[in-house]
C-alpha cells in the first residue's frame, strides 16, 4: 500500500524540537510521506538562546507551495506563518489541493505570552485559516485570542471559546490545557460541534517540552491522513505527544525537546477521555 502524503506549511526551528522538524518526525514515526513549504527560518543566539525569525521570500514560498501540491498532499498541517500574506498564502494552498483534510496549529508566538501580538495576524487567521479548518489546535493562549475571550483559566472558559471557535468555522476544535492549565494533569478539550469531551494524561515534567505543540497537530494530520476519524485523530495525537513530553531531553541550559519517536519506540501512555 503507498504511504498517504502529509505537507506542513511552517517554519525551519534550527534547534529542531519544533517547527517542520517537529512536523517531519512526527510524519515520519506515522508512517505518512512528510513535505515542507517553508515559511521563515528561526534561529537562536547561543548565549542567550534569544529567537530570530527570518521570513524567506514570498516568491520562493509560491514556489515551495506549486511543487508541493504537484505531488499531491492528503492532508495539510499550517505551523508558523508570520505574516497576513502567508497566511493568505496557506488558506489558498488548501484551496488549490485535493486534500481531504487541513490541521491549523495557529501558532502566534514561540513560548508565554508576553512577546507582543500582531492583532492583524490573529484576524487574517480567523478569517482565512478557521473557516477551512478541519481541525485547529490552539493552546490556551491561542484559544484566548481566537475567540476573543482572552485569558482562559477553567474547563467552563474553554468550552465556551471552543464554541465560539466552531462558530468561525473551524469543523473540530481542539484547546490545549496542556502545561498552561493549573493542575495535576494534562487536559485537552475536544469540541466536534455537539459533544465536548476532556482528553486527560498525567502531566510530566514541564521543562523539556519544546515542540509539544507542533508534534500534536502534525500527529493529528498525519493520523487523519491514515484514515481515522477526527475525534480518534486528536486522542491518538496526544497519545504520541504525551509520551515524547514524558521522555523529553536538556538539550543545553536554555532548552529540552520532546522526544519525538518515544511513542513508538519506548512507551505509550494512555489517555483518558470524559464527556463534559
Ligand atoms: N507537562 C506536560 N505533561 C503532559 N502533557 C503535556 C504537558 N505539557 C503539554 N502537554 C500536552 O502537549 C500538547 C501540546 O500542548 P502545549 O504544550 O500546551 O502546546 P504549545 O506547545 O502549542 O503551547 C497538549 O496535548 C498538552 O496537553
Ligand atoms: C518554527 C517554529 N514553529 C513553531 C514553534 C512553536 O512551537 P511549539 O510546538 O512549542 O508550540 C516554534 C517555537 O520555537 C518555532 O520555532
Ligand atoms: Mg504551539
Amino acid at each position: 500500500m503507498s504511504l498517504k502524503k502529509t505537507l506542513t506549511i511552517a517554519g525551519s526551528d534550527t534547534s529542531a524540537g519544533a517547527g517542520m522538524q517537529a512536523d517531519l518526525k512526527t510524519f515520519q514515526e506515522l508512517n505518512t510521506y512528510g513535505m515542507v513549504a517553508l515559511t521563515a527560518v528561526v534561529t537562536m543566539d547561543p548565549e542567550t538562546w534569544g529567537h530570530d525569525v527570518t521570513p524567506l521570500p514570498i516568491d520562493l514560498l509560491d514556489k515551495q507551495i506549486k511543487t508541493a501540491l504537484s505531488i499531491g498532499p492528503d492532508a495539510i498541517k499550517t505551523g508558523m506563518l508570520g505574516s497576513e500574506e502567508i497566511i493568505g498564502r496557506a488558506a489558498q494552498a488548501y484551496k488549490d489541493s485535493d486534500a481531504d483534510f487541513f490541521v491549523v496549529d495557529p501558532v502566534m508566538v514561540c513560548k508565554g505570552e508576553d512577546e507582543v501580538l500582531n492583532p492583524g495576524n490573529t484576524e487574517a487567521m480567523i478569517k482565512e485559516l478557521l473557516p477551512l479548518a478541519t481541525v485547529v489546535t490552539p493552546n490556551l493562549f491561542e484559544a484566548g485570542q481566537l475567540s476573543g475571550l482572552g485569558k482562559l483559566t477553567s474547563i467552563d472558559q474553554m468550552k465556551e471559546a471552543a464554541r465560539i471557535i466552531h462558530e468561525r468555522g473551524a469543523k473540530h476544535v481542539i484547546i490545549k490545557g496542556g502545561k498552561a492549565l493549573e493542575g495535576q494533569e494534562a487536559v485537552d478539550l475536544y469540541f466536534d460541534g455537539e459533544t465536548y469531551t476532556l482528553l486527560t494524561t498525567e502531566k510530566f515534567q514541564s521543562s523539556y517540552n519544546h515542540g509539544a505543540g507542533c508534534t500534536f497537530a502534525a500527529a493529528t494530520t498525519a493520523n487523519l491522513a491514515n484514515g481515522q476519524s477526527p475525534r480518534e485523530a486528536v486522542i491518538n495525537a496526544k497519545v504520541f505527544v504525551a509520551s515524547a513530553i514524558k521522555h523529553g531531553w536538556k538539550m543545553n541550559d536554555f532548552v529540552g525537546p520532546v522526544q519525538h519517536g518515544a511513542s513508538n519506540k519506548v512507551e505509550k501512555i494512555e489517555v483518558a477521555t470524559k464527556e463534559v
